[in-house]
């Protein structure tokens, strides 16, 4: 057996976290080593973030091209998933092929090792037949999968997760979506309005269960307008797959389903027990690796990302890699605070939120002021017309005057949540808010008429 490999530090799992992470630290002049079991990058740029958002944006089009009528004149337009498809393939993914995220790595002096990583106690990773000894420490970042609903007759089938839906070269003439959470509103819009015959079907009673009701009752009724069905509170209770075809059976519905492909969005799972996390003492069939602060997960062990359980975003994996990264190289900063976590969820209208939910502050015995106030109803949303679905919803702690949540929903609503961020996490006097200038005619004006209408 080889003698153990030196090193200053190991990271397992170059997603956005991970290699944020590995490369800063080797920038620094640690020795890093970095294992990946797939491709530099992860998730977002090859399956997720990236490849979704372009399917967004051409799906945006169509339907902006969808308001001309309305508003300027004909327009004309043939739907073609082949040039989505392509982008994806050849400006998104490089053919998933991530030479080029590699480079990015080596060159800032980092060492990439291929393959699976696995904790072989305290400051040790092997990958193979190699064992590598991590002088400071271990970090794990190896993001989650698709969590796979234990429905009678899945199994076996060839339903789709994410994955398949980023490398689809062709649409489907037909698809079930299991699951309306963010994954399962996206994707739906799209394929809906590139003419697929869409159904969600969302075992809560409702959209983004997790977000204000007011964005699942926006989210469906935006997908409706996009041609899909939008099933809620009902769950697929047996799923089968004759060789051509999808028939999903749901919990309490005659009604059978059928369609050429079924999506699965029923959300995420980390997977600690292959990453062998009963090595350094901790739980491998916990969901999620328990942190501090400063993302420390044992002695000279750090967790980062989508395994930490603290919100499954790119930017929450970047933002820990930055902490995790000052902690590692002895410098100070402040600990992690997840009070003004923003999310955007990337339908038309665009549905962000900041901090808590009214629900999840009431849950946590806090006294809140709420107010919610259509965009259609300020002079923007007006003018705009067509595609100015939305709101802002605000969420105060009443009894400090700060607001603690809010949601920005409608054209831009992801750039128009920014101030909310801001407010939220430098909790800013309601007061001294209501009292500054907002410009006219623009979306986020909608922010002073809710602050107007706080009760
Ligand atoms: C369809 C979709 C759309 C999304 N859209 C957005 C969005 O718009 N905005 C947003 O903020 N977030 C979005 N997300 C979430 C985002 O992709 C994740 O939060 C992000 O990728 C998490 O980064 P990570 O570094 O924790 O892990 P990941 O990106 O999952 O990367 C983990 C890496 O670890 C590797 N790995 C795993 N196990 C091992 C092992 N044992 N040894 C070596 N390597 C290993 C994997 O191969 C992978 O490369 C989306 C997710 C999906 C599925
Ligand atoms: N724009 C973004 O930032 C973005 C986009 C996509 C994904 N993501 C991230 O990826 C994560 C995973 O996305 P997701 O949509 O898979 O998960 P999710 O947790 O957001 O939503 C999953 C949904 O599936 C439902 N569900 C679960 N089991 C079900 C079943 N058997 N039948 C019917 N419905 C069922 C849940 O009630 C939930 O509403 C998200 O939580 C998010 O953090 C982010």
């Amino acid at each position: 057996m080889s003698a153990n490999e030196q090193t200053d530090v190991v990271v397992v799992g170059l997603g956005p976290g991970g290699e944020h992470v590995a490369g800063t630290l080797a920038e620094a002049g640690l020795d890093v080593v970095g294992v990946e079991a797939e491709l530099v990058g992860g998730e977002c740029p090859y399956w997720a973030c990236v490849p979704s958002k372009m399917m967004v944006r051409a799906g945006s089009l169509l339907a902006e091209a969808g308001r001309v009528p309305a508003l300027a004149g004909e327009a004309v337009v043939t739907p073609d998933w082949a040039r989505v498809a392509g982008r994806i393939r050849d400006e998104a993914t490089d053919g998933w092929n991530d030479q080029v995220a590699a480079d990015r790595f080596t060159a800032k002096g980092g060492r990439l090792v291929r393959g699976t990583g696995r904790l072989a106690g305290p400051h040790r990773v092997t990958v193979g037949d190699r064992t590598f000894e991590a002088r400071r420490g271990v970090v794990l970042a190896t993001g989650t999968r698709p969590r796979i609903p234990p429905v009678p007759g899945l199994e076996g089938t060839p339903y789709w997760t994410n994955r398949d839906a980023m490398a689809a070269e062709e649409l489907p003439a037909s698809m079930v979506v299991l699951g309306g959470g963010a994954i399962g509103v996206e994707l739906a819009q799209v394929f809906a309005r590139f003419t697929c015959a869409v159904t969600v079907v969302e075992g809560q009673d409702r959209l983004l269960s997790q977000e204000e009701p007011e964005a699942g009752e926006l989210a469906a009724q935006v997908l409706r307008a996009d041609g899909a069905t939008v099933l809620t509170g009902t769950r697929a209770r047996q799923v089968s797959h004759d060789g051509r075809e999808f028939t999903v059976r749901l919990e309490g519905e005659e009604q059978l389903l059928r369609a050429d492909r079924l999506l699965v969005a029923t959300g995420r799972v980390a997977d600690l027990s292959p990453l062998a996390v009963h090595t350094v003492g901790l739980d491998p069939a916990a969901g999620a690796v328990p942190t501090d602060g400063h993302m420390r997960a044992g002695e000279g062990l750090w967790a980062v990302g989508d395994i930490t359980g603290r919100g499954a975003f790119t930017h929450v994996s970047m933002y820990q890699a930055e902490i995790a990264v000052r902690d590692i190289l002895g410098r100070p900063g402040p600990a992690a605070d997840y009070r003004a976590l923003p999310r955007v969820t990337f339908t038309d209208p665009e549905i962000g939120a900041v901090g808590l939910t009214e629900r999840r502050a009431q849950e946590q015995g806090l006294r809140v002021r709420t107010s919610v106030v259509r965009v259609a109803s300020s002079t923007r949303g007006w003018i705009h017309g067509p595609g100015n679905e939305g709101f802002i919803k605000l969420v105060e702690d009443a009894d400090r005057g700060v607001l603690i949540g809010a949601t920005s929903a409608g054209p831009m609503g992801g750039e128009v949540l920014y101030g909310l961020n801001v407010a939220v996490h430098a909790e800013i006097p309601v007061d001294r808010l209501q009292h500054m200038i907002y410009t006219y005619p623009t979306f986020h004006r909608t922010i002073e008429a809710a602050l107007g209408a706080l009760r």
